[in-house]
C-alpha cells in the first residue's frame, strides 16, 4: 500500500478559490487538482529509501514523526474509501 499503491493518485475539484498559506499561489475555483499519492509516498522528505520494504516506518512512534497526510492508500476526507475499516 505504501510502495503499489492501488489508487495512484487522487482527484479533486477547488469549490472556492484557495489560497495556499506561505506562497503566492492561489487555486481558482473550479480548478481540477490531482494529488499524486505514489509520488507523496515515495518522497524522500517523508521517507527514507522510500523504494524499500520496511514495514517498521508504520510503527506508531514512526508514524508520529510524519504528516497524517504523506500515506493516503485510501485517500483522505469526507471521501475517504468507506472500505478501509473493513477486515
Ligand atoms: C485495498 C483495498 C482498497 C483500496 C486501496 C481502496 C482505495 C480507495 C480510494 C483511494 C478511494 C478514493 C478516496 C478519496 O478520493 O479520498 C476509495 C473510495 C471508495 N472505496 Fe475503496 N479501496 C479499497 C477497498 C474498498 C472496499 C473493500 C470497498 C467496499 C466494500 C470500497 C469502497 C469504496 C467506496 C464506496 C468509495 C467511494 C467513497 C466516496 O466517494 O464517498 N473500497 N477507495
Amino acid at each position: 500500500m505504501h510502495k503499489y499503491p492501488p489508487a495512484p493518485a487522487l482527484e479533486r475539484k477547488c469549490l472556492s478559490d484557495y489560497k495556499i498559506q506561505g506562497t503566492d499561489i492561489t487555486i481558482e475555483n473550479g480548478t481540477g487538482v490531482v494529488i499524486p499519492v505514489m509520488d507523496i509516498h515515495h518522497d524522500h522528505a517523508y521517507y527514507s529509501e522510500p523504494h524499500k520494504f520496511d514495514p517498521e516506518r508504520f510503527s506508531p512512534e514512526n508514524k508520529r514523526e510524519r504528516s497524517h497526510f504523506a500515506f493516503l492508500p485510501f485517500g483522505e476526507g469526507p471521501r475517504i474509501c468507506i472500505g478501509m475499516l473493513l477486515r
